[in-house]
């Protein structure tokens, strides 16, 4: 099997996407979709629910047929050329897909002979595999046996077990405790650093702030922002105060623009920390409502508020808008 790793360093991107377009019925999942990952990239996809990136991973599986627009795996069309195209990716759906009544190791080397390797070969690699992800211990116990956590790494070992030149994964972290997810993030560093180009999609910010690769913001099934993560944050990361209250927040007096969401008020001010005093002082009575205050300073989370107006809290679905029209709303 060629190593389709090096295939990808030979010029032009692991993906590309251009106009992609996807509909259910009346809901738009994906419009006019543009986006490239080079080799050896991790890139973040972050959205809210339903913002699109399950269905985004789906149309670059060829699971899904776009509606409108062109996908390139390595240069391979996934509708047309469905075969070529799948060999040279692998897919970590949401779901997991582990075989419960067969051994972690049957599970691998399953997937491992669809790969075309055999004897020895599949053998060796199931183990090169099992190792990163913490699995060479548990190899012969039975999937369906393991805690959700080493499953998940399982799930994660079955797409990647035919070395893919790209590599999907849809929220590899959901619902695994610390260690595992940095494991999860080691084998994604360092797949990266020996070619893959990795599409990863999760709910938890601070994770892809430390992968420190890129990032594409998907809302309403477009890319709102697109870049290396601290450049982004650079260009477009605001700093600010976070009130919260135990009941409706009171108008302020401040020169600086204010959001409110429910029970937060959120001002965007530069270097925060120099202006707590006059903030507290604006309060006046309802100072005693005051439940919370918190310093933010620019990350992926404030770039994401800006670009979208909506907040982009850990499970992604908060169901507030932002901009009910607080005092100086941006
Ligand atoms: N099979 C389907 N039939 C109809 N609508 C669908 C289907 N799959 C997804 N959708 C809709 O398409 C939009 C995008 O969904 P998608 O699953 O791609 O979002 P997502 O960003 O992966 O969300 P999540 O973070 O919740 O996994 C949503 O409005 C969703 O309700």
């Amino acid at each position: 099997m060629e190593d389709s790793a090096t295939e990808a360093g030979q010029g032009g991107p692991a993906l590309e996407l251009r106009g992609v377009a996807k509909r259910y019925g009346p809901v738009t999942a994906l419009s006019g979709v543009d986006l490239e990952v080079a080799p050896g990239e991790i890139l973040g996809l972050l959205g809210r629910n339903g913002a699109g990136k399950t269905t985004l991973m789906s149309v670059v599986a060829g699971l899904l047929r776009p509606d409108a627009g062109r996908v390139r795996v390595l240069g391979r069309d996934p509708v047309r050329e469905p075969r070529e195209a799948r060999r040279r990716l692998g897919l970590a759906p949401q779901e997991l897909g582990v075989y419960p009544p067969l051994t972690v190791r049957q599970n691998l080397t399953f997937f491992a002979e669809l790969a075309g390797l055999r004897g020895r070969a599949a053998s060796r690699r199931v183990e090169e595999v099992a190792e990163p992800l913490g699995l060479t211990g548990l190899l012969d116990r039975r999937a369906g046996r393991l805690s959700g956590g080493e499953q998940r790494r399982v799930h994660t070992g079955m797409a990647l077990v035919h070395r893919p030149a790209l590599l999907l994964l849809d929220e590899p972290t959901a619902g695994v405790d610390v260690g595992t997810r940095e494991q999860l993030l080691e084998l994604v560093r360092a797949m990266a650093a020996g070619g893959t180009a990795i599409c990863y999609s999760t709910h938890y910010l601070p994770e892809v702030e430390t992968l420190g690769g890129s990032v594409a913001m998907l809302h309403d099934g477009r890319v709102v922002a697109r870049g290396d993560v601290k450049e982004l944050v650079r260009r477009s990361g605001d700093s600010g105060i976070e009130l919260t209250f135990s009941g409706s927040p009171p108008q302020l007096a401040l020169p600086w623009p204010v959001v409110r969401d429910g029970r937060v008020l959120r001002l965007t001010v530069e270097q925060p920390h120099l202006v707590v005093e006059r903030v507290m002082g604006a309060l006046g009575a309802a100072a005693g409502e005051l439940t919370n205050l918190r310093i933010a300073q620019p990350s992926l989370e404030s770039v994401f508020l800006r670009v979208t107006g909506r907040r982009y809290d850990s499970e992604g679905t908060d169901g507030t808008d932002g901009t009910d029209g607080g005092e100086g709303a941006r």
